[in-house]
């Protein structure tokens, strides 16, 4: 790939407030078409990142160029070419959706011939036709994440920048999401998105797992998931926290996590383990469905990984 083909660069790029390094010497490149996830626990520097790709903070020390423009030297420049939904997206809640659209059109300048066409494909894909004349203040928690989408993509931009752009969102509206951003990616646009959700990160090409402020790995979903140095054993039960106790300690898991549906742990010789778990559980008189090997998902690695990193500690 010629350098052309990276819309996001970033080389040692560092932040540091007051009480902390928010982000320590992170390197990654994002090729153009391509969506990227960045992963973390809170307070890892995923927002700090974004706002500083997004051109509204400067770096300490290090370099961000987006969509060709080096964003310590000509920010202004590169956010023409940007779209970056925050956290929490500016919505005028005693305005309807079409006047929030209209206003950030206005904002960025999208010819009126346009915007029209734009905002009602948007509002299609976001299945919020029906509420053009609602006021913001009036739509459910993901109606208006979605509605911020709508308004930070009603410009065609080649960078979409979001932080945790589903946060709090339905599981139906966060399927909403991801199929308008499939759809801008045939558009080639590049995006970069932050996300708590975890099953989310293996939508995404490739994923980075930021951790205090430093990136632990950074691969396809696929490959990450080759690598977890173990296997995974789910134990399904409705009572997770009795069965944690249970069975913390016994030689062979190296981490344990409360799931959805039960327990994941991360072991050695799941062979060996599984019949030595289940005599155990069934020993106590605890209830669970199964004790079995599963595939593992991003989740078990990124717990393992910050779990391995945090026993480094001294
Ligand atoms: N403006 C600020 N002033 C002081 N400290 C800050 C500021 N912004 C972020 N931090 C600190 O920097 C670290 C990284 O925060 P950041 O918000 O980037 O993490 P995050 O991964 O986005 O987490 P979250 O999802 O909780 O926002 C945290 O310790 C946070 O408290």
């Amino acid at each position: 790939m010629g350098a052309d083909d990276f819309t996001i660069e970033l080389d040692g790029l560092t932040k540091s407030f007051p009480d902390v390094r928010a982000v320590d010497g992170l390197s990654f490149k994002v090729a153009r078409g391509e969506i990227f996830g960045l992963v973390g626990p809170d307070g890892a520097g995923k927002t700090t990142t974004m706002r500083m790709l997004a051109g509204v903070l400067a770096p300490d020390t290090g370099s961000a160029r987006v969509a060709g423009y080096d964003m310590t030297r000509d920010p202004e420049g590169a956010k023409q070419h940007i779209s970056y939904m925050p956290q929490r997206f500016g919505l005028y809640e005693e305005l309807t959706v079409d006047e929030n659209i209209r206003f950030y059109a206005d904002l960025f300048g999208v010819p009126r011939s346009e915007r029209e066409t734009r905002a009602a494909e948007l509002l299609r894909a976001a299945g919020m036709a029906e509420f053009r004349s609602r006021l913001a203040g009036k739509l459910s928690g993901g109606m208006k994440q979605k509605l911020g989408l709508v308004c930070a993509l009603i410009h065609t931009p080649e960078v979409i920048l979001l932080d945790e752009p589903t946060n709090g969102v339905d599981p139906v509206s966060r399927r909403d999401f991801w199929r308008i951003l499939y759809t801008l990616l045939d558009q080639g646009v590049t995006i970069l998105t932050s996300t708590a959700y975890l099953d989310e990160a293996e939508r995404c090409h490739r994923v980075a797992l930021l951790h205090e402020g430093r990136m632990l790995f950074c691969d396809t979903p696929e490959n990450l998931k080759g690598n977890l140095d173990g296997a995974v054993v789910s134990i399904v039960c409705a009572e997770p926290r009795p069965v944690k106790e249970l069975i913390s300690g016994m030689e062979g898991i190296s981490t344990m996590m409360i799931v959805g549906d039960g327990l994941h742990l991360v072991v050695r010789e799941p062979e060996r383990l599984i019949p030595e778990l289940r005599s155990r559980i069934a020993a106590a008189g605890l209830k669970v469905d199964s004790v079995e090997e599963v595939a593992p998902s991003i989740e078990d690695l990124f717990v393992e990984a910050v779990q391995k990193k945090k026993g480094e500690r001294p």
